[in-house]
């Protein structure tokens, strides 16, 4: 392989970043760039500094760089029961299943990841120095260790494409509005006020621009894979406000399988409104042929540690697939909200046309194959938006906006 040649993959990629998108619907650089780091040749490694677990900066001899998150646990090991969200540990696969999950959604907003499996000795332990040097040891059969994993085994690991350096491309880090309390007795504000939209709706950046619906789409990403970590989100300085954000850190989605956390998707039953495009996805997946798992199980297919996710976590996002559109109330028009686990009652809906409104879909018009005649949004018989109360039949006081 002529690494010179495919250097220039690294630079593509960064080049494809925009405003709207990490990369092209239909550029062929994420392929490429996934396939060649494969086998590529690793030449230095680092631990990278921050967040709770150990996680790398890999340097491949052609100078491209990727963050390497080890295998912790097995794929079919659940969250515990005990287990609070932001002590949950994290799993490689999710990084990668959400890659694939990002992309397929049309959001093209997580970074190309990969999985690679690595030899502790050869490709980590000659490479490392100083304080990392330090994590490995011997096990009493002499083999090498880092952070419980021993060869002769390989180890697996997830390998996230770098994004240009925070110093030529400085990034904002911002406190996600719908942030969990991380705290094992309180609530976060959300949690408790209905009204909480409202506020936020009132606040920049949320008060203009696309970032609310951005939100939505992330909590979207997020409850498909059962994700409650998302504490923060960044955005890319000098693209400004308007924005969207990335989508980073995905190490604890995929944990639970069989529960679905509804209260992942606040942002959009409490701010009734959701960007077309997305609907338009959701849909396209819900009507089919081809039914998100089996879309899923297709993209990671060509990905060396396939299969990345636990059967039960596939026939997990058919079934949360199908909340969300209750959720935005876009299947059909039912009588009764249907409740949210943990007593918390659902949005209702009612029926209003599509209105696809192409200034704030800017950059991420999906196709849309087949408009259904009327879309049933969400809206609320009681004055506390989508949120919080039992309804009956086709009331009409506040629909929620398909932008
Ligand atoms: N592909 C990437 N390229 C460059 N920087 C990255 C990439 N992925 C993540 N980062 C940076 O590294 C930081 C840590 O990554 P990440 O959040 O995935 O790890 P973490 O251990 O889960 O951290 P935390 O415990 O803070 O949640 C991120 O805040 C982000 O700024
Ligand atoms: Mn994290």
């Amino acid at each position: 392989m002529d690494f010179r040649e495919n250097a220039t993959l690294w630079d593509n990629f960064h080049l494809s970043i925009s405003q709207d998108e990490l990369y092209g619907a239909r550029d062929p650089t994420v392929n490429r760039l996934l396939q060649y780091m494969t086998t590529l040749p690793i030449s230095h490694i680092s631990q990278k500094e921050g967040g709770t677990q150990i996680k790398l900066t890999i340097e491949f001899i052609d100078g491209g760089r990727a963050l390497f998150k080890p295998m912790r646990h097995p794929r079919e090991q659940q969250t515990l029961k005990n287990q609070f969200y932001f002590t949950d540990f994290e799993r490689h696969n999710a990084e990668i299943a959400a890659f694939h999950l990002d992309r397929l959604l049309g959001f093209r907003r997580a970074v190309p990841t990969m999985g690679r499996t690595v030899n502790i000795t050869r490709e980590l332990y000659m490479l490392a120095k100083g304080d990392l040097l330090k994590t490995f040891f011997f096990s009493p059969e002499k083999n090498h260790c880092f952070h419980g994993k021993c060869s002769p085994d390989m180890l697996e690991g997830s390998f996230a494409v770098f994004l240009p350096g925070d110093t030529e491309v400085p990034r904002v880090r911002w406190r996600h509005p719908w942030r969990r309390s991380y705290s094992r007795r309180r609530k976060a504000q959300w949690e408790e006020d209905n009204e909480y939209c409202k506020s936020v709706k009132e606040t920049h950046p949320y008060s203009e621009g696309r970032r609310l619906l951005d939100i939505v789409d992330m909590s979207i990403l997020d409850f498909l894979m059962g994700n409650m970590d998302r504490h923060h989100y960044e955005t890319i300085k000098m693209f400004g406000n308007n924005s969207a954000p990335l989508h980073l850190d995905h190490g604890r989605g995929f944990g639970k399988a069989f529960h679905d956390e509804v209260s992942i998707l606040a942002p959009l039953y409490q701010c009734c409104v959701l960007r077309h495009s997305t609907l338009a996805s959701l849909l396209r997946f819900h009507t089919g042929p081809e039914r998100l798992s089996s879309a899923m199980l297709t993209s990671m297919a060509s990905d060396p540690l396939q299969p990345v996710l636990w059967p039960p976590h596939l026939a997990a996002l058919d079934r949360r697939l199908n909340i969300v559109l209750q959720r935005t109330s876009i299947e059909e028009q039912r009588g009764e909200p249907s409740q949210v686990r943990g007593g918390q009652a659902a949005a209702a809906c009612t029926e209003v046309a599509a209105r696809p409104r192409a200034s704030s879909n800017a950059g991420f018009e999906g196709p849309f194959p087949q408009r259904p005649p009327n879309l049933h949004l969400c809206q609320s018989s009681t004055r506390q938006g989508c949120h919080g109360a039992a309804l009956p039949r086709r009331t009409h006081t506040r629909a929620a906006t398909i932008l």
